[in-house]
């Protein structure tokens, strides 16, 4: 660790993780609940399990963004952090909140309260007071790295990653932002999640990529600038009116239908340019890093990715194909393996590289931290087959054949066991990262300690 402040990220780090246990075990009880309906449904419903899972993934990605703001930004700026004691600060506002978000779903506490009840729009759930919260602690947090990058060194891989954070900060204050008409309501929900995962949340994947890229495989730094600048066009190029996908059935004008076809369409380009961007640093880098394990995770992102977004992003993108598939299982495989592929992958990239760092020791336990990666991409991957099988059936049946909602459910409710059983694999590998991370080996294994002679 070159710089004091980098140790800030090491908290980031830790809470992160600690939600990424809770939101995989949520996901788990919820694919439960999918096959016993009645279980918990007094104590714990579905609908609160689900919000859960999908919040607590919200939170713990972002909350790892800003680690590997902290963790990187004092390294590319050349300079410590403005403020140590803001960071933790910032930090504290945002496990509070999380703490009263869970409190108010759990116990459904202050119903239909202005500012302490939860709010009903999917991923923006949490109660005003939290929202408001959320928006303090982004300001801090903005304001402290902004103001180290402007006294310090500014590179392209710090000027945008800030983008991306600045424009992640700006776009959430459309959270607050609720008209009574449900097609405006849809059409500006859409700005924060949509803009978020295939607009400026792209900004924040290339440039961690290309961090993890630098350091692992020793390439040119302007090599992998003039990377990033024609993957962060592409991506604001098509992510922007890419947005009109979700503009197809919500009462908005008919040419979001050709506009959102075309421009979303284009969003596979820098999905596929960030893997190729990956692969190519990695044979033109002549560098021989230590820690294999944050290589497979990079590579593992930029392909996974690649993926999930692209290629199941593009599979029910097309109007003509998304009349039938609209919130269909198909969307929930896309879900899963996008949000996992790109910014799963991508933070337990970061973190796999600079907990060694952070903790002070080599790259401990990487085949256990490799294995994990195995066993939760396998399972991550055939929840998407699974997923994807059940939404074809669900398709036909529901959209073309005209069949009962339930009546669907119970023909594919085999695919939802094979859920539940690749969601254990999931789980499974996901303890064993945090195991790997936070357990040091048992024995220290020197370089050349194998050949200790036999007397
Ligand atoms: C890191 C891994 C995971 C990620 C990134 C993730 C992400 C998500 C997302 C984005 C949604 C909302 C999907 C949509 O609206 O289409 C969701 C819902 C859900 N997830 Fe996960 N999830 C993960 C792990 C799991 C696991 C291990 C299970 C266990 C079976 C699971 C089961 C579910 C279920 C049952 C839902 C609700 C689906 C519905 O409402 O029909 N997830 N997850
Ligand atoms: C990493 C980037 C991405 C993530 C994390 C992501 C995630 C998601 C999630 C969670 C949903 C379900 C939203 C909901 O209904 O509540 C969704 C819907 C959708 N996504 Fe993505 N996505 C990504 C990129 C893409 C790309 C590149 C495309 C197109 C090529 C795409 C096409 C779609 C479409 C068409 C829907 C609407 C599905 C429906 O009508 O039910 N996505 N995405
Ligand atoms: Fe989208």
């Amino acid at each position: 660790m070159k710089y004091e402040s980098q140790k800030i990220a090491y908290a980031y780090f830790a809470v992160a993780m600690a939600l990424f246990a809770i939101q995989v075990i949520g996901g788990l009880l919820a694919g439960f609940i999918y096959v016993f309906p009645n279980f918990l449904s007094e104590l714990l419903p579905f609908n609160i399990v689900r919000m859960l899972h999908t919040n607590s993934l919200i939170v713990w990605l972002i909350l790892g963004f800003f680690g590997a703001a902290y963790f990187l930004i004092p390294e590319e700026a050349e300079r410590e952090i403005h403020s140590t004691k803001l960071a933790y600060l910032q930090l504290i506002i945002l496990v509070v909140g999380t703490l009263g978000v869970v409190v108010t779903y759990v116990f459904n506490l202050f119903e239909g309260n202005w500012l302490l009840g939860k709010e009903g729009r999917e991923f923006l759930e949490q109660p005003k007071w939290v929202k408001m919260g959320i928006v303090v602690a982004a300001l801090i947090f903005l304001y402290n790295v902004s103001m180290t990058v402007l006294k310090g060194k500014k590179t392209a891989i710090t000027n945008i990653l800030l983008l991306g954070l600045w424009g992640l900060a700006l776009l959430f204050l459309f959270a607050f932002y609720n008209p009574g008409n449900l097609a405006l309501d849809k059409q500006y929900w859409w700005y924060v999640v949509h803009l978020w995962v295939e607009g400026v949340w792209e900004l924040i994947m290339a440039s961690i990529l290309a961090y993890l890229m630098l350091k692992l495989t020793g390439v040119d730094r302007e090599v992998v600038e003039k990377w990033l600048y024609v993957i962060v066009a592409a991506a604001l190029f098509s992510g922007i009116l890419g947005t009109g996908h979700h503009y197809y059935w919500i009462g908005t004008p008919a040419y979001w239908q050709w506009i959102g076809s075309i421009f979303s369409s284009l969003e596979v380009i820098p999905f596929f340019a960030m893997m190729a961007f990956a692969f190519v640093m990695v044979w033109k880098g002549r560098r021989d890093h230590p820690n294999k394990a944050a290589l497979l995770w990079s590579l593992g992102c930029a392909t996974l990715a690649f993926f999930g977004a692209g290629v199941w992003g593009f599979l029910h993108t097309l109007h003509g194909v998304n009349y039938y598939t609209h919130g269909t299982q198909i969307t929930a495989a896309h879900g899963h393996l996008a949000f996992y592929g790109a910014y799963v992958c991508l933070n337990l990239a970061i973190f796999t590289y600079a907990m060694p760092i952070l903790k002070n020791r080599d790259p401990y336990n990487q085949v256990l931290n490799m294995g994990s990666f195995w066993l939760m991409t396998s399972g991550m991957v055939f929840m998407t087959f699974v997923l994807t099988f059940a939404g074809t059936v669900q398709t036909h049946m529901q959209r073309v054949v005209g069949d009962y909602f339930m009546d669907v459910q119970d023909q594919v409710a085999i695919f939802y066991w094979m859920r539940l059983g690749s969601g254990v694999v999931v789980v499974l590998g996901a303890l064993l990262f945090i195991y790997s991370i936070w357990v040091p080996r048992k024995e220290i294994i020197e370089p050349g300690a194998a050949e200790t002679p036999a007397e």
